[in-house]
This record gives structure tokens, C-alpha cells and sequence, in this order.
């Protein structure tokens, strides 16, 4: 066993919105036996506002939302407790300030999906805030994770199970 598995296990599952991290995420800290946190709780209500109007987060607009996540993650892993949240975490830059907030241990499951398909589901979403509309701007922000520490990236076009135990098993492969 690494060293990084020897402390608490902490988890961002990011993502485009539709991507399904709060599915996924669930799924996830449930097979750690972590606790999940639903990072979009965590958005002070003049972005929900904004979203849900239809107009894109800028950054500073993401900033205290990142600074309430990670005040989270830094509190649960100072409790010894692992913990898994949903977080879009689109930039380089916002994973950077996460890390920080984890000490540097810190993995990120990255929900990878075509267009289409994440139109699909966010259009058979029922009484979400998120417009699908603000896909197109989500795709434009997104600055793909790969190659970063800790990552680990799955194929959102498969079931909710299938996609949780794959996660689960690219992170073990990992530790
Ligand atoms: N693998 C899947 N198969 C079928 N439907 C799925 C799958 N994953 C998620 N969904 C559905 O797609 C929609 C989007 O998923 P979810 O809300 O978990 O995504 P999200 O990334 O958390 O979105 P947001 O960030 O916008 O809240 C939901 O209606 C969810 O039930
Ligand atoms: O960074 C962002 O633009 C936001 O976090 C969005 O991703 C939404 O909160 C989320 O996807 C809900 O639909």
C-alpha cells in the first residue's frame, strides 16, 4: 500500500453538468464508505439564481463555492474521515485550489461523455436549476483533466452501476 492510501480518502467526481456526478457520486462514496457531499448545495443562491436564468458562473463566481468545498473537504479529512463530493471543477486552476484543501491527496473521477448524450440526459432531467442550454458554455469552460495526478477518467454511456464500478476500480488501481 502507497502512502496516499494510508490517509483518509478524499474524492471530487467532476464533470460537465449532466455528466451525472451526483448519481455517481452517491454510488461511490457508498462502495468507500465515505461520506458525499452534493457540491451544487454548496453554490450561495445568487449562482443558482444565475444558472438557473440560463447565464454561465464566471470565476469569480465559482471562487467562493470552491473555498466552501474545500473548507469541507479540509474539515472532514482534519476528522480522519473520508469524504466524496460532486464538484463540476471544470478548470486546472479550481482542481489546484481543491488539492490545496486536501493537503495534496486528492483524486478526481472524471465523467467523460459525448455531447449528445449529455444533452439526452440533462433534457430528460425533471425540476432541475440547470438549463441545458448552459451545456454548450459548460463544454467551452472545460479544461479536460487528464494527465493530472489522481485522476482517474470513465465513460458516463453505460448504466449507473457499471459506471460506479468502474470508477471504483480505476481509484483501487490507483491508491
Ligand atoms: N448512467 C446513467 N444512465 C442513465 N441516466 C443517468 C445516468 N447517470 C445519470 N443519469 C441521469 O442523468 C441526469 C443527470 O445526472 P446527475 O444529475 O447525476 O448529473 P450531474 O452531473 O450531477 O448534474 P448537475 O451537475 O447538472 O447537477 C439525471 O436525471 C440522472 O438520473
Ligand atoms: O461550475 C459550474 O458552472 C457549476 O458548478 C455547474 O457545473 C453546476 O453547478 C452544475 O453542473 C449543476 O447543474
Amino acid at each position: 500500500m502507497s502512502e496516499l492510501s494510508k490517509t483518509p480518502l478524499a474524492i471530487i467526481v467532476m464533470g460537465v453538468s449532466g455528466s451525472g456526478k451526483s448519481s455517481i457520486g452517491e454510488g461511490i462514496a457508498a462502495e468507500f464508505g465515505i461520506h458525499f457531499i452534493e457540491g451544487d448545495a454548496l453554490h450561495p443562491a445568487a449562482n443558482v439564481e444565475k444558472m438557473s436564468k440560463g447565464i454561465p458562473l464566471t470565476d469569480e463566481d465559482r471562487w467562493p463555492w470552491l473555498e466552501k468545498i474545500g473548507q469541507e473537504i479540509t474539515a472532514s479529512l482534519a476528522k480522519g474521515e473520508g469524504i466524496a463530493v460532486s464538484c463540476s471543477a471544470l478548470k486546472r486552476t479550481y482542481r489546484e485550489r481543491l488539492r490545496t484543501s486536501a493537503g495534496g491527496h486528492l483524486y478526481f473521477v472524471y465523467l467523460h461523455g459525448s455531447k449528445e448524450l449529455l444533452m439526452k440526459r440533462m433534457g430528460e432531467r425533471k425540476g432541475h436549476f440547470m438549463p441545458a442550454s448552459l451545456l454548450e458554455s459548460q463544454l467551452q469552460t472545460l479544461e479536460v483533466p487528464t494527465g493530472e495526478p489522481g485522476v482517474v477518467t470513465v465513460d458516463i454511456d453505460d448504466t449507473i452501476e457499471a459506471i460506479v464500478d468502474a470508477a471504483v476500480k480505476s481509484l483501487k488501481a490507483i491508491l
